[in-house]
């Protein structure tokens, strides 16, 4: 007896009695028809239950819509009879007989076309949207219901994207974005997004900095409240007049201290000593800020080594530095080396070593150098030892970095740090992770100070100097914080300082730059230009005017021409001294009332240190730009970008130079014929 009873499936009963796959089909398409009728007869009982609301529109404005509809219908429809006309004739006069055959499809096609359309339009009291039921039960794909939407008119063409969007909300607030207020779709949807804006993130060193006043005057500390200098120094201090140090001084000397506290050999704590980086204004004391402290921290050394390296991008910055040092280190036992190619390589050398009987022996414990001479010295130098180098100071930072010279800092390290197992007792590492193996043995760490007036705030430049913990001592960051530095550097500028600019022509600079010392008696003047070509012109041309004591300073002059003409300037017997770049950073000349940019300077690096020769150590000082009219508005800009206080506008009547002008032409021309001669004297050489 069967446990189970299995229906089997045996095939549709009635099936079974057809045979014939004719007579099923029929069948088949009889229900078919039979459950379209129904759907049908749905549909409609739902239309009818449709009752008027305030929010559809009534009875009657259905019927005017269809009306219009249908009229929309007749026009399309004749329209395309005209087009079907015309493409005819057109394809009957065609003489490209190749394409006869499927203008003929296509021009049936287009008749097949009107004659659904007139079909359609038969029951013209039938609504769009049945229409569309009835084309929709007849093709079941309703991509198909779209394009013959947009046969019909532009309402229906609606109703079906409202179908649409039911079924698909995201893409309905596609659409709905895409049309604009005359119903036309574009499509595409590339609407317009706010674009975000790129924040900076700084490094937190960087980002947050010890805050160095600006305020020089408002902010002085007298030198006895910074503990940690001895006796000795503050009164070289004070013998120099130096009775307050200045805001940048009183934060960084004790920072620089607190690295030596536990003697040369290690920092606080034990530790590696941290980088430390200054951003302070032009003329706020700089020098003075990283001198100090390092002659303190060498009082007690008992062997004469290599161990404070002063690097400077120019010779005279270094002459102007190894000065300070020289003065301060007076009476200490702490000596002074020059490695500035002012002297020739040999004569360098016996100033800073000897020859000892196992070996070499240091006379210098300090060494103020240029780049280039330095690395000569590194190269060529038998016995130049930087072992036990521990402090490596660089002024003027931001353009050590940007220079070429910056080959020089991986020809230092390597030299640093390599060698060190050369039978020296103190294995030198790069700094690096603290780990129980470095620091079971002592090393000498070697600690990187960095200045300048605009050191940049870009870590990626900052990084190529390798710098260990780094910490910021920065002015920058007085800013107010809707002003706070963004992409763009911005810089703070002297306190002192008042800025004009005036709008001239190229013709008339000269007669500017005569008139600011003969009329308005402005002296001592520096006068900056962007080349050695437009300086020696300039001086030549006041030199030919006569009545004023003119000097020029750029690299075509020799050291010993351009050592002298500063100290003349310096000493009051020159009026004008008119400068390339080459003094526009770092020279600290006192009593320079008035710079005049007689070029305006490109970037806004070279402005600030230029100006910067005036309203130095906390006092006055002007500055003037001539500006030609196709400049002003783009300088105006960048000084803006950079933070600089309001820069006023200078006018200078015409008629001013009416005094000057015959004098001035008769000099034009002799300056012609001199240059002239100069050109053929450099032709004969
Ligand atoms: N504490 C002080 N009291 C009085 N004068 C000072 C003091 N410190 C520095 N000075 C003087 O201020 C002037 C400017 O100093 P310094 O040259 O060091 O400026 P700086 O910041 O290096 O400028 P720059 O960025 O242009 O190189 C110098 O003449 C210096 O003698």
């Amino acid at each position: 007896m069967a446990l189970f009873h299995i229906n089997r499936y045996l095939g549709d009963e009635n099936d079974a009695d057809q045979t014939s796959s004719e007579s099923r089909s029929k069948v088949l398409l009889a229900r078919l028809q039979e459950q379209a009728r129904i759907r049908q007869q749905q549909n409609s009982v739902l239309q009818e239950d449709d009752r008027p609301s305030p929010h559809t529109p009534s009875k009657k404005k259905i019927s005017r819509r269809e009306k219009d509809e249908n009229s929309d219908l007749h026009e399309t429809k004749k329209k395309k009879k005209e087009e079907v006309n015309q493409e005819g004739k057109i394809r009957t006069d065609s003489p490209d007989t190749s394409d006869q055959g499927e203008n003929c499809s296509s021009l049936k096609k287009k008749k097949k076309e009107l004659e659904t359309e007139q079909t359609t339009s038969v029951e013209p009291n039938k609504s769009a949207k049945k229409r569309k039921q009835e084309d929709r039960q007849q093709d079941p794909d309703p991509s198909h219901h779209l394009e013959g939407g947009e046969k019909l008119d532009v309402s229906q063409h609606e109703d079906e994207h409202t179908e649409v969007t039911k079924e698909h909300p995201d893409q309905s607030r596609q659409t709905s974005e895409q049309k604009t207020d005359s119903d036309f779709t574009i499509l595409g949807g590339f609407a317009s997004k706010p674009v975000q804006k790129v924040q900076v993130v700084l490094p937190q060193w960087l980002a947050q900095p010890d805050v160095v006043q600006r305020d020089i005057n408002k902010n002085l500390v007298p030198i006895r409240h910074v503990t940690g200098i001895c006796p000795q120094l503050l009164a070289k201090l004070e013998s120099n007049g130096i009775h307050h140090f200045f805001p940048v001084q009183a934060e960084v000397i004790p920072a620089i201290l607190e690295g030596v506290g536990d003697g040369l050999l290690v920092g606080r704590g034990g530790y590696w000593p941290r980088d430390i980086c200054v951003s302070a204004p032009t003329g706020s004391g700089k020098t003075l800020a990283f001198v100090i402290p390092i002659i303190q921290a060498l009082l007690k050394r008992v062997v004469c080594e290599i161990r404070v390296l002063v690097v400077l991008p120019t010779k005279e910055l270094a002459q102007q530095v190894g000065k300070v040092f020289h003065c301060y280190t007076e009476g200490t036992g702490l000596k002074v080396g020059m490695v500035t190619g002012q002297r020739s390589l040999a004569a360098e050398q016996t100033s800073i070593l000897e020859r000892s009987g196992c070996g070499w022996r240091s006379l210098a414990d300090i060494i103020v150098a240029t780049p280039g001479r330095l690395v000569d010295h590194i190269n060529m130098t038998e016995g130049f030892s930087l072992q036990h180098l521990r402090f490596l100071i660089i002024d003027e930072a931001d353009r050590m970095i940007d220079s070429m010279h910056h080959v020089w800092l991986s020809q230092l390290t390597k030299v640093v740090y390599s060698g060190s197992d050369k039978g020296f007792i103190f294995r030198r590492t790069e700094p690096g992770a603290i780990t129980a193996a470095n620091q079971l043995q002592p090393q000498i760490p070697l600690q990187k100070l960095l200045f300048s007036a605009t050191l940049t705030q870009n870590p990626e430049k900052l990084q190529r100097l390798g710098l260990y913990q780094p910490r910021l001592f920065s002015s920058t960051h007085c800013f107010p914080l809707d002003l706070e530095p963004g992409p763009q550097d911005r810089f703070i500028f002297p306190e002192g300082l008042t800025q004009y600019y005036v709008s001239c022509t190229l013709r008339k600079k000269p007669l500017l730059i005569l008139h600011f010392i003969l009329r308005l008696k402005f002296s001592p003047v520096l006068c900056f230009t962007n080349s050695r070509e437009v300086a020696h012109r300039l001086y030549l041309l006041v030199k030919l005017f006569g009545g004023i004591q003119v000097a020029e300073f750029s690299s075509q002059l020799s050291p010993t021409e351009r050592k002298r003409a500063l100290k003349d300037f310096e000493q009051g017997k020159i009026q004008l001294l008119i400068s390339t770049d080459a003094a526009a950073r770092g020279i600290d000349i006192e009593g320079v009332k008035c710079v005049v940019n007689y070029d305006a300077p490109q970037f806004i690096r070279t402005y600030i240190h230029r100006v910067g020769r005036t309203a130095r150590a906390g006092k006055a000082g002007l500055a003037f730009t001539f500006l030609l009219e196709i400049q002003e508005k783009l300088f105006l800009q960048m000084l803006k970008d950079a933070g600089s206080p309001e820069i006023h506008k200078q006018i200078i009547k015409a008629e001013n130079f009416t005094v000057l002008e015959p004098h001035y032409e008769k000099s034009l021309l002799e300056l012609k014929k001199i240059t002239k001669e100069e050109k053929a004297k450099k032709k004969h050489i």
